[in-house]
């Protein structure tokens, strides 16, 4: 919690505000009850109604500034809080931003989104109250314990009794809730993990007919939070009765000792009353604490997960002296690369060694789950190797900075990914500095420019969130314009043409050959009539490399690339 407490800095006048206007308040209110204790010991008592007047009209005064003292005190701890969430949230973003899929994977989505919403709004709320309440209460208590001494010492004896009992009292209760806190939060990831699958997963839900188990996994989740919450606030709910018990026996028995001492004429009835109020003082500031004592924890649970996220150091960093790549543009090589995914006992890829010359085009095949993907993402570094080197350009990609790598490379994953913008946003967001011919011309290449056509708004039209109100081949589409327009010495294609036709896949193919001649081409496909073109084919089979070479001679040299072809080819196509 302290070490998340430095993005409070920028708010440090907000801050030393909230501080002296809270001590100010607290001062104000630990003055009034000696001021009605004289307005009724001498006002009262002797019939003096001028002094009751102006002793009541200064007890106004005072009750306004600490009014105005309390209003303000809450504003600027409210900017300051608010701030401090605002700048937590960027914090995390930004850094969650530098992750590679490794750290995701780690964590998972729906975690950090609730670290980043949730988790955070709990901290924010924690450092608000504490703002307020760290001066108020041991100021409240300490100058009520002073003032009631004051008052009347022999009666103070009584808050030497019940101090321990209230103490005693909020730690058996609070000792109780602290530790369900953490497992409140996790559970709050769970059920946001659900949700999340539940709702991007509609429609499999819906045609598979699974809406009954969803829902009951659903109610598992949320009951499961429920218990646990109620649980804690059950404990919660004992705390409130128990303390008012306590206060009001303390007010009873300061009532009885308090009368008897009157009685004797050691005491008067206005220092009784103040005795009371300060006594009530105590212990309120009393309850303030150990309601911080409550927060504190389910504050420190939220702060320790988002320092968990803020302390994560990226698998990947660009070198300390970057290197540059020299004259060639798109020359891919993988050198004896071996890769494994955290955890996993066998490597996806096992000793891969072959050489993209920059210009050719390059298609991968292989069976699903062979190490297609995976290997293709090693290009651009989303993930790091056990072993070997893979050299863009000559220079080992841990060498150069990621930026610079990635500049090179206009990348289509296999599951196109579209932001809730227009069609021109989404296709300029592979190169913001793109004309409107140039988005126009990257669309007519991808085949996409017909569809968008019709749509009423053309190239303004918004995509829904998820990309929900395209098809899944217009998406590929998009997301094919969306590389085009990045200009890229290499464009990696994982399975992008997997929706489509055959038709638009060949106008697709035909188009990007003109469009695209001199870059690097890597295609990712399955379909064989996809790769049969390229200058150079890699079979990939169970991680390791089957074959290499063109259709022909992969026909002749290589079974794996023969099977794949006489499972989707008639002969005469194979002829
Ligand atoms: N993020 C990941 N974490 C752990 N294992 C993974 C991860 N991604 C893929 N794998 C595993 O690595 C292997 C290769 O997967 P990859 O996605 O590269 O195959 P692919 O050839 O592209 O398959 P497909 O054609 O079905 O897309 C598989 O065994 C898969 O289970």
């Amino acid at each position: 919690m302290l070490k998340l407490l430095r993005y409070l800095k920028p708010y440090r006048t907000a801050v030393t505000l909230v501080l002296v206007l809270i001590f100010l308040q607290s001062l104000s209110s630990l003055y009034l009850p000696y001021l009605m204790s004289n307005i009724v010991d001498v006002g009262v008592v002797k019939g003096d109604i001028p002094y009751i007047i102006k002793i009541g009209g200064f007890m106004l005064l005072v009750t306004i500034i600490g009014g105005i003292c309390a209003i303000f005190a809450g504003l600027f701890a409210s900017k300051a809080s608010a701030g401090f969430g605002q700048i937590l949230r960027s914090k995390v973003f930004t850094h969650v931003e530098n992750f590679t899929l490794h750290e995701f994977d780690q964590i998972g989505t729906s975690s950090l989104i609730v670290r980043t919403n949730n988790d955070i709004m709990q901290v924010q709320q924690l450092v608000n109250m504490m703002l307020r309440m760290m001066v108020m209460a041991p100021l409240t208590a300490i100058g009520g314990i002073i003032m009631a001494v004051y008052t009347d010492a022999k009666l103070s004896l009584i808050i030497v009794v019940v101090m321990p009992v209230l103490g005693l009292a909020i730690y058996a209760v609070l000792g109780r809730g602290i530790s369900l806190f953490r497992v409140m939060q996790e559970k709050v990831d769970i059920l946001n993990r659900v949700l999340r699958e539940n709702l991007t997963g509609i429609r499999v839900i819906r045609s598979f007919g699974r809406t009954p188990y969803e829902l009951h996994r659903f109610d598992a989740a949320n009951l499961d939070l429920t218990d646990t919450s109620v649980r804690v606030y059950k404990i919660m709910a004992a705390l409130m009765p128990m303390m008012m018990l306590i206060i009001n026996l303390s007010t009873l028995a300061i009532l009885w000792f308090g009368g008897i001492r009157i009685n004797d004429g050691a005491m008067q009835v206005g220092n009784l009353m103040a005795f009371i109020q300060y006594v009530m003082q105590i212990m309120f500031s009393v309850m303030m604490v150990s309601m911080m004592a409550f927060m504190i924890p389910r504050g420190q649970a939220s702060a320790v997960r988002i320092h968990e996220v803020l302390q994560m150091v990226p698998e990947i960093s660009d070198p300390i002296s970057e290197k540059m790549t020299g004259e060639t543009r798109g020359d891919i090589e993988f050198r004896d690369v071996t890769f494994s995914y955290p955890g996993a006992q066998e490597p996806a890829l096992a000793h891969l060694s072959f050489h993209i010359h920059a210009g050719e085009t390059t298609a991968i095949i292989g069976g699903t789950g062979s190490g297609k993907s995976t290997l293709i993402h090693l290009i651009p570094r989303f993930y790091d190797i056990d072993s070997g080197s893979i050299l863009v350009d000559g220079v080992d990609v841990r060498e150069m900075s990621q930026a610079h790598l990635r500049a090179k490379i206009g990348f289509v994953p296999q599951k196109a990914v579209l932001f809730s913008e227009t069609i021109a946003q989404n296709i300029r967001y592979g190169n913001e500095n793109s004309t409107d011919e140039e988005v126009r011309k990257a669309a007519e290449v991808a085949q996409a420019y017909e569809f968008i056509a019709t749509m009423k708004n053309g190239f303004d039209s918004v995509i829904a969130q998820g990309g929900a109100n395209v098809s899944g081949g217009q998406k590929q589409r998009l997301a094919i314009a969306r590389a085009l327009v990045r200009k890229a010495e290499v464009y990696i294609f994982d399975d992008s043409f997997s929706a489509l036709d055959f038709k638009t896949d060949a106008n697709l193919r035909a188009a990007l050959k003109k469009e695209v001649a001199g870059a690097t081409v890597i295609l990712v496909a399955q379909r064989v009539s996809t790769v049969m073109d390229a200058d150079r084919i890699i079979v990939l089979d169970d991680g390791k490399l089957a074959g290499i070479g063109t259709h022909k001679e992969l026909m002749n040299s290589c079974s794996v690339y023969r099977e794949i072809v006489e499972s989707q080819l008639s002969e005469e196509e194979i002829a």
